[in-house]
């Protein structure tokens, strides 16, 4: 492949894209859900794209992973089982893995070849399989959360791709139900809920769907992800009925030495603070008016 530019096109976000500088093709392939690839970027470091869409990269994946683990795990005060749904690059399980509650974290993610293709080109992201609470199972979502028993997690978190694909079935009201009859009370869930800029509409669904399911809390945040498309990605932050979960103030920081005693080989917290916790909750107004209509 000539050394070009990588562009981001998609019906899911009309008339823009967003472009890399291509230094090299590194993997290509199909999975039996998906094209995936990686290549080498100028200056963004290597790029995992599914289906051509970017899913993370090295420079700035940080924020993602960060943010979508520690706004749920800081939130609720001693995180012991954890269920990851998606994220097979292993990020999320990295950043779980930073608290010392917890005990137990199970991975559901539907692409083996996702697994593999980040074990080996994104070792410092897939190094979260390393955890020895880790449990992975290859497999969809929806079916693993049918399954679970009731009250069986804590914390569920949804790292998923886009709503068209494979996770389809990931932004749907039954799943949100299975969520919460998995969750104990009080438990909480934070799902990737795309962007304010360009996806109000499945907002406005998600958050509708999420009002009807969620008897406790239910909050959207959102960070800064310069290679996402709009620049920022968007949160779910919602909690099952029982113990209240304040959302916009941690109550368990991940400490420092939580940082060291757990997780010496990842380093430390590049994006997440406490500050930027419970900023994340602060809407522009054309979003807080669909958001927080009562
Ligand atoms: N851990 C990988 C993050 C996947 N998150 C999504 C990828 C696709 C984007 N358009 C939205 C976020």
């Amino acid at each position: 492949v000539i050394p070009g530019w990588f562009s981001e096109i998609s019906p899911m976000w009309p008339g823009e894209a967003h472009s890399l500088k291509v230094e090299k093709i590194l993997f290509q392939g199909k999975s039996d859900y998906q094209d995936v690839m990686v290549f080498q970027s100028a200056t963004y470091g290597k790029v995992l794209v599914l289906d051509g869409v970017i899913q993370l990269t090295e420079r700035d994946e940080c924020a993602y992973q960060e943010m979508i683990t520690h706004l749920p795990l800081c939130s609720i005060p001693n995180p012991k089982k954890v269920l990851v749904v998606g994220g097979g690059d292993g990020g999320v399980l990295r950043e779980v893995a930073r608290h010392s509650s917890v005990e137990h974290i199970d991975i559901c993610e539907i692409d083996k070849m996702v697994v593999d293709v980040s074990k080996e080109f994104f070792p410092d992201v897939a190094i979260g399989y390393e955890d020895p609470r880790v449990t992975l199972h290859i497999g969809d979502g929806v079916a693993f959360l049918k399954a679970a028993p009731e009250g069986s997690y804590d914390a569920v978190i949804v790292d998923s791709s886009d709503p068209i694909g494979p996770a389809q079935e990931l932004f749907e009201k039954p799943f949100f139900e299975s969520i919460a009859k998995a969750l104990r009370p009080g438990g909480v869930v934070c799902t990737q809920a795309e962007s304010m800029w360009l996806h109000m509409h499945i907002i406005e669904d998600i958050i509708t769907n999420c009002r009807q399911v969620f008897k406790g809390s239910v909050n959207y945040a959102w960070t800064t992800v310069p290679t996402y498309p709009s620049g920022v990605i968007g949160f779910m932050l919602c909690s099952t009925e029982g113990p209240e979960v304040d959302f916009k103030n941690p109550v368990n920081a991940i400490d420092a030495n939580d940082n060291e005693s757990q997780c010496k080989s990842v380093g430390p917290l590049k994006f997440y603070n406490r500050e930027i916790h419970s900023a994340a909750f602060c809407l522009p107004s054309f979003a807080k008016k669909v958001i927080e209509a009562k």
